[in-house]
């Protein structure tokens, strides 16, 4: 058996005896095996003890705003020290950590009533490591009792690791062997922490709690023993759970593998710890410091920080490597993609963020910020992963990281800068806005006003934001002049804005004589001094489109205040939803009602029943119209015919000499009489008026027509009826289907017809990205394929803009304008407002100008949508680009191999030149009236996939806008995917 098992397992012996052949020993192990033991029990016998999980001692992090409010918990009262110390030396051997001897777990209270901010104990107190070498540092347990603080002989100015202070008595060599010999005799326990192992924190253990109990069990004072081999393996050899710990991967730095998540907070790492501040960083105020050993043996005590109080200094971050540099390594430019501290805006580059990072309790936090207060000008970022994370991190972990930032009891809002009606919140009133069943989104400190009766809810000055859960006990009384209105007309005791009036004068009310109305939370709504609801605002559907127009809210299903949720404590922040706004303008023909449709398609919005019914109308009456056109031309054709066969009977040559009146555009006297209605009807501009009612009773008309030969001539020549839109063709092909009255539009049909969303020139729908599947998730290039983010399309005709474009204002809190321009309308003609004949794509150019310069457009984003690709690849085949004057220095360098193979290949070629041109003439002249740039898509509105890129493309430019503080330029840039199609 053993023979077998030599040689399945060739083992080394650990260690030869001396003397003995090394080498046969090889290969001289004898196995032996288990055998049950029979004899006398003796109590000698060294027994495993069971640990008890719940009584190992826990470091837990501990709330500092608790702490400051809670006399009972212990507290590390702050010295601040006398003199600078020196500067440490960043070796293997230098000692960074003071250590702090204590009793036990029971005995290793602090004080905070103890002046010199001690361990208490019997006899408490503090004092230098004396004796120590640079190289090794000795806290040995007091016997009785006594807690001692022990400084480092090396002068190193430390800062307590908290679970040193706990209870951890150690002795620290430079070979990183920290030994804790306990001199009680209770102690039975030998726990070896290897770094790295169970005592080193991963970021999933730290995140779920569970490294807690592991690496107390180094702290634990009852144990004898603690060693800590050696872990120097550098970066990226280290691999992840080695970036947990800075110190590993730099410096040996006993006891900091074993710190549990709270000792983080404190922490006392290589960078942080000793004298020099962390690069980039300025260091807090110490919550405790030492003085040097050679100084005295007194600990003064001076400073006046709590830590909660300190904790609310929020570290700024300095850079000291020149611009654009990694803020740890300071390597690397302003194009180095770089993941930025939400506390002090420090800026690492990914080779050191999450060794700047560290297991990231509260979120992107350098180490020396975890405990404080985030940037609020961030705030609206707080959750939101970015890709560097994402590269470098599992998706669970980004995940948690990402939960941690959202929720942790650091990164909530202060409640007292939050102010409601003039009055700062209490924490249980925040607590109770933001947990109720409508919160407001993306609260942030300012001041507020809330209108307790309607739910409506708006920054301090301005018009109301959304509408929240009515009846909330938080902040003071409404004051009339909260929103700041001027229009005399008041909703609930305050004066309402403009807008709102523009919006009470949409829902049917007049609003002479400067009424007082009472709102309630579900849009019933009286004048003050009657009895009666005059209405219900929300009822009709004019009020929500103007509303949505106006950047007004409407209110969601959860307005409504239902009990017990309103004082729910605790909230998700994942399910806030966000909405923005995409701003789709044009000139005519331009194409935006295609798009529109499409993204509708697209994103499966359905058409109501309502709506399909209508659209059924408008096709039909279309194809009457498209009919009409060709019963026009058929008459000329007619003529034309008639023309030649008179020609040809007074012509002597010709050689039958007889004429009659016949052609073959000629029709018979049944379908003459329609035409000639129809073509009336037309003239007189009464075709909308007349159909689509009578289409029923036209229907068998159009199916002979369609039959008939003289018709069909015409359609062969429809080309040459400049009237027929290209898209007739399409709905003509199907005339007999379509006229009939059981015609039900396909979407096809929806997105080719004309007119279908122009009748009042706006139109609006809300979509979201498809749902990302798990796999996807750790590549999906945004956060935003998340039907979370929600996005509303406004498509505006410019004739609904009014003169000057005054109506405008009505979408100053969109959040891009998506520009559309129709590509092959460069030698197209019409009429201005003149009545001079003037080039379509200068009219394009001076909408577009219009719109950037408008003061309410300033700031925005711009996606220019370059549209109908597909009828430029055609046209600029036949039509020079320089016909328009704007385009005339358009001399593209084309291969002059015009052989079969390349001719497609050229074509091509020659309308992605024109494509590009006409993008970078564009940009340059928003660059010229912005300042800014403009980003431009490709588009041909026809095809579902290109206007669902071109929206994603929108929404990438919503979200870097967003991250803009943790993307830099080089980020920006690397979204390769659209740039197929998009210029950015
Ligand atoms: N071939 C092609 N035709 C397009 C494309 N986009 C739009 N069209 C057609 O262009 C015509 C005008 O498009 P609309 O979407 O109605 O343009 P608009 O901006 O709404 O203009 P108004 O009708 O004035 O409101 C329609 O017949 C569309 O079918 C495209 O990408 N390719
Ligand atoms: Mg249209």
């Amino acid at each position: 058996m053993a023979g077998i098992l030599r040689n399945f397992l060739r083992v080394v012996q650990p260690s030869p005896t001396r003397g003995d052949d090394v080498e046969n020993d090889a290969y001289n192990v004898e196995y032996s095996f288990a055998i049950e033991y029979s004899g006398p029990v003796s109590n000698n016998i060294p027994r495993v003890l069971p640990i008890v999980f719940d009584q190992i001692p826990v470091a837990a992090p501990v709330a500092s705003s608790s702490l400051s409010s809670d006399s009972s918990l212990p507290v590390v009262q702050p010295i601040v020290r006398h003199k600078r110390l020196k500067e440490p030396k960043l070796s293997s051997e230098s000692l960074n950590g003071p250590c702090v001897s204590g009793e036990g777990e029971s005995s290793t209270r602090v004080d905070s009533s103890n002046a010199l901010g001690s361990v208490t104990g019997a006899d408490s107190k503090l004092k230098p490591c004396d004796g120590i070498s640079s190289s090794k540092l000795e806290c040995s347990n007091d016997q009785d009792n006594s807690s001692e603080i022990l400084d480092c002989k090396a002068g190193d100015e430390c800062l307590p690791v908290e679970s040193e202070v706990v209870g951890g008595s150690g002795k620290l060599e430079s070979s990183s062997k920290l030994e804790c010999p306990d001199d009680q005799d209770n102690s039975s326990e030998i726990l070896d922490c290897t770094a790295g192992d169970e005592c080193m924190p991963t970021v999933s253990e730290v995140l779920g709690g569970s490294c807690k109990q592991e690496s107390s069990h180094c702290h634990d004072t009852s144990h004898d023993d603690v060693e800590l081999p050696n872990n120097s393996q550098e970066g990226a050899d280290a691999g992840f759970h080695g970036y947990m710990n800075p110190a590993n991967s730099e410096s040996t730095e006993s006891g900091l593998s074993s710190r549990s998540l709270s000792s983080e907070v404190f922490s006392c790492k290589e960078e942080y710890c000793n004298n020099e501040e962390t690069r980039g960083h300025v260091k807090r105020p110490s919550a405790v410091t030492f003085l040097e050993p050679d100084t005295s043996d007194t600990v003064y005590e001076e400073s006046v920080y709590s830590e909660a109080e300190s904790n609310n200094v929020r570290p700024k971050a300095e850079r000291k490597g020149k611009k654009g540099s990694c803020y740890r390594c300071l390597k690397g430019n302003r194009f180095t993609v770089k993941e930025a501290c939400i506390v002090c805006g420090a800026k690492y580059c990914s080779n050191c963020v999450v060794r700047a990072m560290g297991s990231m309790p509260e979120g992107r936090k350098c180490v020396p910020c975890i405990g404080s207060r985030i940037d609020e000008a961030i705030r609206g970022n707080l959750g939101k992963s970015s890709r560097m994370l994402k590269q470098l991190l599992n998706d669970m972990e980004v995940k948690q990281i990402m939960k941690s930032e959202i929720s942790c009891l650091m990164n909530q809002l202060p409640p007292e800068k939050v102010c409601v009606n003039g009055e700062p919140l209490s924490q249980k009133q925040l607590v109770m806005l933001q947990g109720c069943p409508n919160p407001p989104k993306k609260l942030t400190p300012g001041n507020y006003w809330y209108d307790k009766v309607s739910g409506l809810w708006g920054k301090d000055g301005c018009k109301p934001c959304q509408i929240i859960s009515s009846q909330l006990e938080v902040g003071g009384h409404l004051k009339a002049d909260a929103s700041n209105g001027n229009t005399k007309v008041y909703i609930n005791n305050r004066q309402i804005t403009q807008k709102e009036l523009y919006m009470l004068q949409a829902a049917g009310e007049k609003c002479e004589g400067y009424p007082h109305f009472w709102l309630s939370a579900d849009g019933s709504y009286q004048e003050e001094g009657q009895n009666h609801v005059k209405g219900n605002i929300w009822d009709k559907k004019i009020t929500k489109l103007v509303c949505a127009l106006l950047s007004l809210p409407i209110p969601t299903d959860n307005t409504r205040p239902r009990g017990d949720e309103v004082n729910a404590i605790g909230y998700n922040y994942f399910e806030l939803k966000t909405l923005h706004k995409l701003l789709l303008v044009g000139d005519k023909k331009s194409g935006t009602s295609t798009i529109y449709k499409q993204a509708k398609l697209h994103f499966n919005v359905p058409f109501s029943e309502d709506e399909r019914q209508n659209i059924k109308l408008i096709i039909q009456s279309n194809l009457y119209r498209y009919i009409a056109i060709l019963l026009e031309g058929r008459e000329r054709f007619e003529e034309e015919s008639l023309t030649e066969k008179w020609k040809q009977v007074v012509d002597p040559s010709s050689s039958s000499g007889q004429s009659d009146e016949k052609t073959m555009y000629s029709i018979g006297q049944r379908l003459k009489a329609f035409s000639d209605w129809l073509l009336k009807v037309m003239m007189a501009g009464n075709l909308e008026a007349i159909f689509p009612a009578a289409t029923r009773e036209y229907a068998p008309f159009v199916e002979e027509l369609w039959k008939d030969v003289a018709f069909q001539a015409t359609y062969n020549r429809r080309n040459e009826l400049d009237m027929l839109p290209r898209v007739a063709t399409y709905f003509l092909e199907r005339a007999v289907e379509i006229s009939r009255p059981i015609y039900e539009p396909s979407d096809m049909d929806i997105l080719y017809a004309e007119g279908v969303t122009s009748s009042n020139g706006l139109s609006s729908m809300e979509f979201s990205f498809p749902k990302l599947t798990q796999e996807s998730f750790v590549d999906a290039t945004t956060d935003q394929n998340d039907p979370l983010f929600r996005y509303q399309l406004i498509r505006v005709h410019p004739r609904s803009l009014g003169e000057n474009y005054k109506w405008l204002e009505m979408f100053e809190d969109v959040d891009i304008v998506l520009f559309c321009v129709s590509l092959p309308e460069y030698d197209e003609l019409v009429e201005d407002s003149n009545g001079n004949p003037t080039n379509k794509m200068m009219m394009s150019k001076q909408l577009f100008e219009s719109i950037v310069t408008h003061p309410r457009f300033n700031e925005k984003d711009f996606l220019l949508l370059l549209n109908k690709y597909d009828l430029l690849e055609e046209k600029i085949e036949q039509v020079p680009l320089t016909k328009c004057e704007w385009f005339h220095d358009f001399k593209p360098v084309i291969s002059h191999n015009h052989n079969n193979n390349s001719r497609r290949t050229s074509k091509t070629s020659l309308a992605q030149y024109a494509f590009h041109y006409i993008a970078v003439k564009f940009k340059i002249l928003f660059q010229d009236l912005s300042g800014h740039k403009l980003f431009v898509s490709q588009v041909t509105g026809l095809e579902p996939d290109s206007v669902g890129e071109a929206l994603k493309y929108a929404s990438e430019i919503l979200k870097w806008e967003e991250e803009e503080p943790n993307y830099t330029h080089n980020d920006l840039s690397s979204y390769t995917d659209y740039e197929q199609n998009s210029l950015s």
